[in-house]
């Protein structure tokens, strides 16, 4: 099986965003990082597909379906929470399963909430319906977009672990802004800074590091102080 990822020079508007880059994916956890304008959002709509604007001139190899969390929650305002979980499935022909809907919503703290509207819910909230809406689907490669942005430190470490272990197996690529989150789970860590994606060394297993762990801390400071001095 040739390796997913994409390779190659990124062109948005008459400009480079990205020169001679090769993003490489496996099962596990690949965190990309870098400050903001950097181009990983549009790298994620490239890989999925998605991008309009920019031009690769490269490599894509990418699995049929791909599942994708982008950085604005994408709900649907009039469906329900359970539709809006099983939406993408529904689309793609799958049968409906309100169960395991219902039973992904109590993963992410929202039990009993299957028939609320998403206007009912604080960004936080929205934010878990989209996560766990990505759970749902049960898609090789799975695109992440700051996923865990909106939530509180606590409710964050939690989503971090379930999000870990639901999609054990899977390749799953995430956007970042906290060299901690990238640490904690990554088992490749990418920089994209200066239209160069730079590999960074991963912590060694096991991932997700448990929370309060000295040597991530440690790895977390030094890194924020690394991406602090260029920015
Ligand atoms: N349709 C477009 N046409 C031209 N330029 C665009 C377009 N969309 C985005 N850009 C520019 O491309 C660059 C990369 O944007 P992108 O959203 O990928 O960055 P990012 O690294 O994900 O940023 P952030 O961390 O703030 O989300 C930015 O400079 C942005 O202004």
């Amino acid at each position: 099986m040739s390796p997913h990822g994409l390779g190659g020079t990124v062109r948005l508007g008459g400009r480079v965003l990205l020169r001679d880059a090769a993003l490489r994916l496996a099962p596990g956890w690949t965190c990309l990082l870098g400050p903001s304008g950097a181009g990983k959002s549009t790298l994620l709509r490239l890989l999925a597909g998605l991008e309009v604007s920019a031009r690769l001139e490269g490599w894509r190899e990418v699995p049929e379906r791909i599942g994708w969390m982008a950085q604005r929650d994408l709900l649907q305002e009039r469906l329900s929470l359970s539709a809006n979980v099983q939406l993408m499935a529904r689309l793609r022909g799958q049968a409906p399963d309100p169960a395991r809907a219902a039973e992904l919503l109590a993963s992410v703290g929202l039990a009993g909430r299957d028939e609320a509207r998403p206007a009912e819910l604080s960004g936080g909230e929205r934010q878990r319906v989209a996560l766990a809406r990505a759970l749902f689907d049960e898609a090789p490669l799975v695109l992440l977009d700051e996923p865990f942005s909106a939530l509180d430190p606590a409710r964050r470490a939690a989503m971090q672990t379930l999000a870990h272990t639901a999609l054990r197996g899977r390749q799953v690529l995430m956007v970042t802004h906290d060299p901690a989150e990238a640490l904690r789970l990554g088992d490749r860590i990418y920089l994209l800074r200066d239209q160069r994606l730079e590999p960074l060394p991963p912590l060694a297993p096991p991932h997700p590091r448990p929370m309060g762990d000295t040597e991530l801390a440690l790895a977390a400071a030094a890194l924020l102080a690394r991406l602090s001095e260029a920015a």
